[in-house]
This record gives C-alpha cells, sequence and structure tokens, in this order.
C-alpha cells in the first residue's frame, strides 16, 4: 500500500528508471516524471495561454461549446459535468490532435477523430499554435513512456508499437477550478435570481444541475457516486465495505468543492500538467486513503489508465483520482492533462505478457474487475467502445449529432445487459473447454461454473438469451430424470481452445449487431441509418445487408421471449418439438438454490405460532431478557426436533420480524439476549394474525 507517489527521473539510465518504474505500475498506478524533454518555454507557454482561455468572454466560450462538435471536441461550461446529482466544479476545454473529419462511409467511431474547435485567434494569439505544438511533444514522450512500461514488463521495448497508428489522435484538456467561494457565488447569485428576473447571467445553472451522465473526460469512466458504501476487492479476494465516496465527500467538504469527482482514466497512460501551486489532486490507495499529489515544478504526473490496466491483465493499475476545488479564497487551479490515445481499430485480444509475469500476477495480485470498457466487454474494438461510452458522457452531443442512429435516452442499461451476457458467454466458453465438452454438463454444475470463471451469476433466462443470440450454440438435451444437459458436440476441447477467441469475437459480433438494430437503442431511423449499416456490416464482415437485418428486427422482447434452446435431438418432427417444450420448461423452472431458500423459508414460517406460543408462555405478560442459549433451547422444545443453533436462530429472527413489539433480539456487550416486550398472549397473537393475512394477500 503507498502513501506517496514516487518520482521518476527520465534522464537516468533505462535500468535504473525500470527499476523504480516496476513497483509504482504495481502498487501505485502513478508516478511523477521529470526530465522527460518537452520544451520548458512551450510549457510555460501552454501554462499562460490556458489560464487566459478561461478569461475570454463566455459568449466566445459558448461560440466553441462542445455540442457544436460532433468529435466531442470543445468547451465545457463551468459545472457541466454531473455525477448523479453531484456536480464537478470545472470548466474545460477539449482538444486533440488535428484531424479531418471523417468520410461519410467511414464507421461511426472514426467520427471520434475530427478538427478542434478553436478559440478566435485575435482574441488569444498564439493559443492554437502553442497547443499543436504541445501535443505534438507530448506524444512522443508519452509512446516512449509506454516502451519503458514494456520493458519494466519485460517485453520488447516496442510491444505497444501496434497499438499506434500513424496520424495517432492524442487528445488533451485545459481545466479551470474555481475556488470555493466563486463557486458559491456563481450558485447562490443564480439561486437568487431565478424565477427569470435576470437572464443574462454568464453560467446557466438550470442546465448545470440538471442530473445527468458525468460528461468527464472521452473514455473516463466515474467511479459511482451514490450513496451505498464502497465495495472494495481486497488482495486476499474478500470484499471491503467503506462509507461511500458520496458520503465521505460530504462528510468532508460540502457540496462546492469536489472539482472532478473520483474516477479512473481510462486511455493507455495519461500526463498531467499542474499549472498553479494548488493542492488538489489525490489518489486512493488500497487503505482507502486519498494520498495527495502535490504539484512539483519540473514535473507531469502519470497516470495509469484502464487501457492500460486492462492490456496487463491488471499488473499495471489503473488508481481511482479525484480533485478537490481550490480551498475559500485561493484563486483558480489550472491544470493540462495529455491522454495518450490508441488506434480505434486495435484489437486487446492478442496482446501477450511474459510468462513470468503471467506467474507472479496469479501469485500475487487480484486483478479487478473493473476495467471499464476495456476488459470483458462486448466490443472486441475500442473505437465501438469508446465511441458508446462519448456518447453516454455527452448526452447534449449525441442528441445534436447522432440522434437519428442513436436513442441516447435508452442508452444505458442495453450495453450493460448485453455486456454481461458477454462475460457469461466467456465463462461458459472455459467451462465447456474445461469438461472437455462432448461430456454433458447439468445445469446447476454449468452455473456453477460459470460463475466461478466469469464471477456472473447464470440463470436460466440469461441462457436463454445466450441461445437467442446465437441458437446454435451449445447442444442441450433433456434427459429423462428431466436434467437439462449442455454440450459442445463434435468438438474436443483442443479445438475449442483454438477457436475460444474466434467464438467471442462471433459472440461480440452478434451482440453489437443485436445492439445496432435494436429499436429501443438505435431508432429505426431514415436514410442516413442504412447507410451506416451498410458501412458496419461491410466492415466487420457480416453477411447480411441492412435491408435484411431491417425486416428481421430483433426486439428487446424477441431476445427475451423466444429464447429457446436448440434441442437437436434428432427423432421425429414431433419428438423434437417435444423434447423442446420440455427443454424451455426445464429452463424456466426454479434452480436446486432457490427451491432449497424457499423451503427454508416455509418451514421458519410453519414454525412460528409454535415458537411465539412457548416465548409468551416464558415471558408469563412481563417484560423480561432471555440469553440466547436458553432461547435456543425454548425453540427447539417448541418445534420438537434439535435444529442446528443457525437454524434456531434464524426462527427467532423470524419471529422477531413477525411480532416486532413483542420480541426483539438484542446485543447486550458481546452476548445475544431475546428481549420480550410486556404484552397479553391475545395482543401477541393478534399481531402474528394480522402478519399472517397480509402475507397472504402479497
Ligand atoms: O486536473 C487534474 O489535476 C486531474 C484531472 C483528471 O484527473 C482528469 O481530467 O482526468
Ligand atoms: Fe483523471
Amino acid at each position: 500500500m503507498f502513501t506517496s507517489i514516487p518520482i521518476i527521473d527520465l534522464s537516468e539510465d533505462t535500468p535504473t528508471i525500470l527499476a523504480k518504474l516496476r513497483p509504482a505500475l504495481f502498487n501505485v498506478g502513478f508516478c511523477y516524471i521529470k526530465n522527460y524533454g518537452v520544451d520548458p518555454g512551450l510549457i510555460q507557454r501552454v501554462t499562460e495561454l490556458g489560464k487566459q482561455l478561461f478569461d475570454l468572454p463566455q459568449t466566445e466560450k459558448q461560440r466553441i461549446d462542445m455540442s457544436n462538435s460532433p468529435h466531442f471536441l470543445g468547451y465545457s461550461r463551468l459545472g457541466d459535468e454531473i455525477t448523479k446529482n453531484q456536480t464537478d466544479w470545472r470548466e474545460q476545454m477539449d482538444l486533440a490532435t488535428e484531424l479531418p473529419a471523417p468520410k461519410d462511409d467511414e464507421p461511426l467511431y472514426r467520427r471520434l477523430r475530427g478538427p478542434n474547435q478553436w478559440p478566435d485567434e485575435k482574441l488569444i494569439p498564439g493559443f492554437r499554435q502553442a497547443f499543436e505544438a504541445y501535443i505534438e511533444q507530448m506524444g512522443p514522450v508519452s509512446i516512449h513512456f509506454v516502451s519503458l512500461i514494456a520493458q519494466a514488463l519485460g517485453l520488447e521495448a516496442d510491444a505497444f508499437a501496434h497499438l499506434f497508428e500513424q496520424h495517432q489522435q492524442h487528445k488533451l484538456k485545459v481545466v479551470r477550478y474555481p475556488d470555493v467561494d466563486e463557486v458559491k457565488v456563481k450558485v447562490e447569485g443564480e439561486t437568487k435570481v431565478k424565477g427569470g428576473v435576470k437572464k443574462e447571467d454568464p453560467v446557466d445553472i438550470d442546465v448545470k444541475l440538471e442530473p445527468q451522465e458525468s460528461s468527464l473526460h472521452a473514455d473516463e469512466t466515474k467511479v459511482k457516486l451514490e450513496d451505498e458504501p464502497v465495495e472494495i476487492k481486497q488482495d486476499d479476494d474478500s470484499i471491503e465495505r467503506k462509507a461511500s465516496v458520496k458520503q465521505e465527500c460530504h462528510a468532508e467538504r460540502s457540496i462546492y468543492t469536489q472539482g472532478v469527482g473520483p474516477h479512473k482514466d481510462s486511455e493507455l497512460t495519461s500526463y498531467l500538467l499542474q499549472c498553479t501551486p494548488h493542492r488538489g489532486l489525490q489518489v486512493l490507495n488500497s487503505n482507502n486513503e486519498w494520498i495527495d499529489v502535490p504539484p512539483i515544478e519540473g514535473t507531469l504526473v502519470v497516470a495509469m489508465g484502464q487501457a492500460m490496466e486492462a492490456l496487463t491483465r491488471g499488473y499495471c493499475v489503473s488508481t481511482t483520482h479525484r480533485v478537490l476545488a481550490p480551498e475559500a479564497g485561493s484563486g483558480s487551479r489550472f491544470s493540462i492533462p495529455f491522454f495518450q490515445g490508441i488506434s480505434y481499430d486495435a484489437n486487446f485480444r492478442d496482446f501477450k505478457l511474459p510468462s513470468e509475469v503471467e506467474e507472479s500476477l496469479k501469485k500475487n495480485k487480484v486483478v479487478t474487475e473493473d476495467t471499464g470498457q476495456y476488459r470483458h466487454d462486448m466490443f472486441s474494438n475500442i473505437g465501438e467502445a469508446t465511441f458508446m461510452n462519448r456518447i453516454r458522457s455527452h448526452p447534449t452531443v449525441a442528441k445534436r449529432w447522432y440522434k437519428d442512429v442513436i436513442d441516447v435516452t435508452k442508452l444505458d442499461t442495453l450495453p450493460r445487459v448485453l455486456s454481461r451476457l458477454s462475460r457469461i458467454f466467456a465463462g461458459a466458453e472455459k467451462t465447456m473447454m474445461f469438461h472437455n465438452s462432448p461430456l454433458p454438463l447439468s445445469f446447476d454444475d454449468f452455473a456453477r461454473s460459470v460463475l466461478e470463471y466469469s464471477h456472473e451469476k447464470v440463470t436460466r433466462d440469461d441462457l436463454s438469451q445466450l441461445f437467442a443470440l446465437w441458437p446454435n450454440l451449445y447442444r442441450t438435451e433433456v434427459r429423462r430424470d428431466g436434467m437439462l444437459m449442455l454440450s459442445l458436440e463434435n468438438i474436443t476441447s483442443v479445438a475449442l481452445t483454438q477457436t475460444r477467441d474466434a467464438r467471442q469475437k462471433q459472440f461480440d459480433d452478434l451482440c453489437w449487431k443485436w445492439l445496432r438494430q435494436h429499436p429501443v437503442t438505435w431508432s429505426k431511423g431514415p436514410e442516413i441509418d442504412q447507410k451506416k449499416q451498410s458501412s458496419f456490416t461491410k466492415k466487420r464482415g457480416i453477411s447480411e445487408t441492412a435491408e435484411s437485418l431491417r425486416k428481421t428486427p430483433v426486439t428487446k422482447q424477441r431476445i427475451f421471449k423466444l429464447a429457446k434452446p436448440d434441442t437437436k435431438l434428432g427423432g421425429t418432427v414431433l419428438e423434437r418439438i417435444k423434447a423442446r417444450k420440455a427443454a424451455s420448461a426445464h429452463l424456466n423452472k426454479k434452480s436446486e438454490q432457490e427451491e432449497k431458500s424457499e423451503s427454508q423459508q416455509r418451514f421458519l414460517d410453519s414454525n412460528i405460532p409454535r415458537v411465539v406460543d412457548v416465548l409468551v408462555g416464558a415471558g408469563k405478560g412481563n417484560s423480561t431478557s432471555i440469553p440466547m442459549d436458553r432461547a435456543i433451547r425454548m425453540v427447539n422444545d417448541s418445534v420438537r426436533r434439535n435444529l442446528s443453533e443457525k437454524e434456531a436462530r434464524a426462527i427467532l429472527v423470524r419471529v422477531s420480524q413477525v411480532v416486532p413489539s413483542f420480541c426483539k433480539l438484542v446485543e447486550v456487550g458481546d452476548q445475544a439476549v431475546l428481549r420480550l416486550g410486556k404484552k397479553t398472549r391475545g395482543a401477541v397473537q393478534a399481531e402474528l394474525r394480522e402478519f399472517e393475512e397480509s402475507e397472504h394477500s402479497k
């Protein structure tokens, strides 16, 4: 667990650098770099011009608002970022390597590339030139740095080179964080004039406070800022529950002080230039403590993004960080983060790590599942994933530029459903391989194994949906005893190993195809829709034309309803129909586990009246406390069985829920005690009856 951020001097010799880099990558996910080779004069210039940008009149900044750009580039107003009703107090400008807009027939995700919106040269002379030069110099710095990462991992220096394209788009933001006083004046000032008295306030707070998804940088995924406690995976695989980030933020600070909420960057690596001496940037360590990353003259702060974590299967950690708004009266904090780009057509699946690294990962590290769009996702293509992510986080751009192809209001749930199915699919494939299918497998065994491999609990409904997406996925069969069997007929495990990636890719394609056609997510659309679909179809080698896809739309209902296992049993048509029916009946049956917990509940409920009766007798109408061991003996006497302590306690818990005014389970010191209230037998029985009636009427 780290408590400070290491500094790496890039002018040192490579072995020294690598020795410092390894622990920084593995344990921290952050480091400072110095002597990274960008002209200090240029750094001075971007710092000055970056600050001046925000002094431009609001109308000029609004002229280059991000919503004007189909490429998600441009200015975002103060407070435009909101995550679960919590506002990030920063205004910013998204810039990228200047590239021409793609042609109309290129895949949609290429629209992420395109020209910047520059502020008026007359108002801020030299801005464009300086930032273009900075991006141009930072590109090679980032590519050199990942070559060091490659070497630190024991790979060839150019191991990541295939991820970059000739005209690689890198991104950058210029950010201003106003201090707490300024935010308060803006928010409270606006609140006072609400009601339409004053219209020309420079900041449109009504828009700002609308709850919407975060519009963080390009591909960042924000940590949830919900009220639930945060679950943190520990090294020993246990889950630690901490106070929610929101609770924590609120406890520590007021709502005006979130510069940017906790998040991970999503690209390969990012390079942050802190332009003012403010404290603000903080990184979360595994002890759930926020560690300050103060500005250090002549350095950049490097963060590992989620793409890097996914590629290196967790060797390089992508660490949660946040920025606190500057303290009241301390003025604005400025920063310029640079986000290294990678080719949108890159595919992560082929990336190999040295076997020693894989081994050490197995031994030393629990790889988190939280690598956003890159890991286990349904998209094998980074561009598609990034595009969908951008669409989700910038609804204003989506509504303006992509409303003919995408129903932005529905974007959230569906990709998540498919992404989960994709994980289940990956688990299922490993299961089949492990079980050396054609060996048949019961559904319960299958589900257990998928859970182990994918951490997803697979239900019969999920399986139905897999079959709906891919009807011939596995051979399914119902045995005489009603057990559902799955197998991969005629495919040996060796063949399966060879084709597993291809099968995953095929499954991803099916998901993506389905998502595109899905009327909820993708509007049926006029002309333009067909054009896009056909270019996608061509690109991804899907044989159906847009027209035929359109004729057979797969609706959500269809996927949930029509899903049927493919029994392929041979025999007469009638026999096959019967087998199919049996298979789908089986799919709808409750699992062993569900049955078990229901019967357990029935057992508990059936014994409640007897236990209550005995307890009423023991209390004799007075309030009294009964130690737990005696209470357990009483339960056993009343049900005339020798229950385990756990079962007896479960009955007592249930009793305390059914007649709460009479019976409570409390802790006295470290002893559990049953506390009985002063109640007559009649009153307790009336409460019991009331409960039973309410249960029946459910
Ligand atoms: O401004 C900063 O110091 C950090 C910004 C950041 O983390 C981001 O934009 O991703
Ligand atoms: Fe960040």
